[in-house]
């Protein structure tokens, strides 16, 4: 009853809002309000009951946007089949109404809708006014005494506009109407007043966290909307995320699923548990820090923490854990009007930096948040304005900032406390789309989220979005779907080439590859799928299609000789990936590993003294290409990279073999005997160390000096000293030349070797070069062939990273799962989007 009664006082607050324009003077608040010109308001006062009665019963039909009302769900059951009745009625008579033009772009809308929200310019009530009393009926009446108001009623006043950026969207809402002094209660119940008024376009405006709309409207256009008409920026208010996680799925279908499904509580935040249990407890215990960095990479959910964070700050429930996501402040925020918290983004200029982070009006009961995004794309003169922030220490606020990496300005980091987003788990995703896509309704199969999971690269974010586009085409999900969508080839496709490669059929193994490689395919992507296909024809998780005609496969069991085959098979590509890495000519060393798949014994490689080699050597890329030179295997010309194509000069198979058995000091004494200047020689026998040699795919030899200086004269000789250790290995060697210090030199040689991979998206990486540490986010796929080349091996480069880089580095599991001791010597640790096949290998315990 007291509801019901709430209601019609608020519908009668509507009536008095319009009419407390009566005695308004304001000529641009009047001409925002034109559609309902005074003389049309008393004309329309049915229809504004209509309408407010409408605005319920569409509330009332999603039960996300009114949770707790299951009351009033009873109650207004009759109230929503009288509304439909009202609608036609309404319609019928907003069709006879003149029409107003509109002034949108691209918004593409149900019609319906459009209709209705029109009818609204037109009588004019504000879209706003009517998203807080929906919401108020929801939840709190957040925005209730604002229209109540009957002084400066309005609460209009929202400008939206939009800015995309990298897949993200935000709302930039700026104060825009004349009188609006529009007030939100504050989670103590008191009326805080937004800051400004007439003039508050001029107000630092700040990005929502609210969910927004897919159609982008330019800043200007938005400006030129008028306010009633706002439909499109103020509908944002119903796209408020009323869901999560752990809610109810919104019958709005315009948010993407990312809006949709953005994390509301910590509970909300997948993976990362040890980020969410130190912030909920630093809640709870009420110590919190100034300055907190969020990094790591895209899609991991930090600025869903941050916003989580903030709201957490300023939930005023008793109980924990905060935040309750229920109190008048953590609905405020959810509705994107808590002007406690501000983001800013490197797309803002610097002036709009200054005027929010030097602004000292903060209230002394409530943390006001500062959410910078992006920070490692920040300027100069925004980390100016930054610093100079932080180092006021103002009570009561606190800096959340979010970076890629902790490539930030010293004087930051140095004062941060820092939380390591790493990649989430296959499964977390997994889990998490399929709880995205069962609250959806989607039709998809479990392994369709897998592998739409084992693509995302450890990003919820970009797994989500690959869903949504996926769900666009209205079909059942399927892995075929998902691998077409993906640029994938079909598992089908590849079982044919591993067939044709199986059976030694080396001429339609490469005709088969060159086609598969014109339709675009990546070569590392493409070997990466044969490793998946393989894996899973071996754990027997893969049904073959009766309808294709196979040789080695023609049978659905495998026999144990040929799960033999196809283990080693694993092995060789998981071996060739790693050249395929360094290489420029990809194609060719993925046809040069397909073909040594054929089980052909011939291919293996004979020991020194001529003994078959043991059954578990596998023989690599380089050991068969020599055996193949030597026995002059034609029929494989095509599949040898042109450098040993070329080598009159191949080394014997014995000559190879007898090498890899060397120690090091033993090659180095060779090596040094191979260098024919003298001078040369003793520069290296006195300042050069030969710190590792690396035999397999893709040599590597490491040798290392203590002095820039003595590096780069060995630079100078790199041709020579390159071909004497490629006379003593009798192959191909990338040389590393380094400069150690001599702390660096001392953990090497107590074996504290580091491992980094070189890894996909946004995982940074270091390089040892030149002795100088940067951190690159490297793009989506992969590695692009120059920076490998020009960075050489990954490096160590510990010497310039400070301490909290370390701490930060080794206490994220990311991390750890690259740090691992040396198995021989310097490794290449390359990673890949999926995992290496090596990783593979060793998950599936192959
Ligand atoms: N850990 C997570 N838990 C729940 N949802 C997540 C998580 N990470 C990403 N998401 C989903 O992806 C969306 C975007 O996440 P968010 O913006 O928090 O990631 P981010 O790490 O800040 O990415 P970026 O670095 O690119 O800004 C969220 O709205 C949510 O739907
Ligand atoms: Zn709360």
């Amino acid at each position: 009853m007291a509801r019901t009664s709430q209601r019609n006082k608020t519908s009668t607050t509507k009536e008095n809002h319009i009419e407390s324009h009566g005695h308004l003077t304001n000529s641009i608040h009047m001409h925002r309000h034109t559609p309902m010109a005074m003389g049309v308001l008393s004309d329309h006062k049915s229809l504004i009951r209509d309408l407010i009665a409408l605005q319920r019963s569409t509330s009332l039909q999603d039960p996300s946007s009114n949770p707790r009302s299951v009351t009033e769900l009873d109650v207004s059951s009759k109230n929503s089949r009288r509304s439909t009745h009202q609608l036609k009625t309404l319609l019928q008579q907003l069709e006879e109404m003149p029409k107003r033009k509109q002034r949108y772009k691209g918004a593409k809308r149900d019609r319906r809708t459009l209709n209705v929200r029109r009818s609204r310019a037109r009588v004019g009530i504000s879209e706003k006014t009517h998203k807080s009393q929906i919401a108020g009926e929801g939840k709190q009446q957040v925005e209730l005494d604002a229209s109540q108001d009957t002084k400066n009623v309005c609460g209009i006043p929202w400008n939206w506009s939009r800015i995309h950026h990298r897949g993200k969207s935000f709302i930039e809402k700026s104060l825009s109407c004349g009188l609006a002094d529009a007030r939100v209660r504050d989670a103590d119940g008191n009326s805080q007043h937004f800051q400004g008024n007439g003039s508050n376009l001029d107000r630092p405006s700040f990005h929502m966290n609210t969910a927004t709309e897919s159609e982008t409207l330019s800043e200007s256009e938005s400006e030129s909307l008028p306010l009633l008409a706002e439909e499109s920026g103020n509908d944002s208010y119903s796209d408020i995320p009323s869901d999560s996680r752990s809610g109810k799925s919104n019958c709005r279908q315009s948010r993407s699923l990312t809006q949709k499904y953005m994390p509301k509580t910590f509970k909300d935040i997948v993976g990362q548990s040890l980020v969410t249990q130190a912030l909920a407890n630093a809640v709870a215990r009420k110590k919190i820090g100034l300055v907190y960095l969020f990094y790591g990479p895209h899609g991991t959910g930090k600025t869903s923490c941050a916003r989580v964070f903030s709201k957490a700050l300023n939930c005023q429930s008793a109980e924990q854990p905060k935040p309750c996501d229920m109190c008048n402040s953590c609905i405020s925020h959810n509705l994107g009007k808590n002007q406690y918290i501000i983001e800013l983004h490197p797309v803002d200029n610097s002036t709009k930096f200054e005027k929010v982070l030097e602004s000292n009006n903060y209230s002394s009961n409530k943390y006001h948040v500062l959410i910078i995004d992006e920070c490692n794309n920040l300027s100069p003169v925004m980390w100016g304005t930054i610093t100079r922030a932080i180092d006021k220490e103002p009570n009561n606020v606190v800096f959340i900032l979010i970076s890629a990496s902790l490539d930030l300005p010293h004087m930051v980091i140095s004062r941060c406390q820092k939380f390591f987003f790493p990649k989430l788990k296959e499964l977390e995703i997994l889990n998490a789309l399929q709880w995205v896509s069962s609250s959806e309704g989607l039709e998809v199969d479990r392994d369709a989220l897998k592998l739409i999971a084992s693509r995302s690269d450890g990003s919820l974010r970009d797994a989500e979005m690959t869903l949504e586009q996926l769900s666009l085409l209205g079909q059942r999900i399927s892995v075929s779907v998902v691998q077409e969508l993906v640029g994938m080839i079909s598992d089908d496709k590849l079982v044919d080439l591993l067939d044709l490669a199986l059976s030694a059929d080396t001429i339609n193994t490469v005709k088969n590859l060159r086609q598969l490689i014109e339709t675009g395919v990546e070569p590392l992507a493409l070997m990466s799928q044969l490793a998946t296909v393989i894996t899973d024809i071996l754990a027997g998780s893969y049904a073959f299609s009766s309808e294709r005609r196979r040789k080695f496969f023609k049978r659905p069991n495998l026999s144990k000789e040929d799960m033999e085959k196809l283990r080693q098979a694993l092995r060789i590509l998981s071996e060739a990936e790693k050249q395929l890495r360094v290489t420029a000519d990809k194609v060719t060393w993925l046809t040069a590993a397909l073909l040594q798949l054929a089980p052909d014994q011939n291919y293996l490689l004979p020991t020194s003294s001529g003994a078959t080699p043991s059954n578990n050597h596998t023989p690599t890329i380089r050991e068969n290409l020599h055996e193949r030179v030597m026995q002059g295997n034609s029929d494989h010309d095509d599949a040898l990279p042109s450098r040993r194509k070329n080598d009159e000069n191949a080394p014997s198979t014995s000559n190879y073999g007898a090498r890899s058995r060397l120690d090091n000091s033993q090659i180095w004494q060779e090596v040094l005997y191979n260098i024919q200047s003298d001078s040369l020689k003793r520069f290296l026998i006195q300042e050069a160390k030969l710190n590792s040699v690396t035999l397999g795919e893709a040599p590597t030899v490491q040798l290392t000096f203590s002095s820039n200086a003595n590096k780069s004269k060995a630079e100078k000789f790199r041709g020579q000293i390159l071909n004497a250790f490629e006379a003593t290995l009798s192959c191909g060697v990338i040389l590393e030349i380094r400069y150690e210090t001599k702390k660096e030199i001392e953990n090497l040689e107590n074996g504290m070797t580091l491992r980094r991979s070189l890894t996909s998206q946004n995982r940074h990486f270091y390089s040892g070069h030149e002795n100088e540490h940067f951190v690159r986010a490297i793009g989506p796929h992969i590695l692009t062939e120059g920076e490998v080349i020009q960075t050489g091996p990954v490096g160590l480069g510990m010497g310039k990273r400070n301490k909290s880089f370390w701490i930060g580095e080794a206490s994220s599991s990311d991390y750890k799962q690259h740090l691992a001791p040396p198995s021989e010597g310097w490794e290449m640790g390359f990673g890949k989007k999926d995992g290496s096949i090596a990783e593979k290998l060793e998950r599936e315990n192959l």
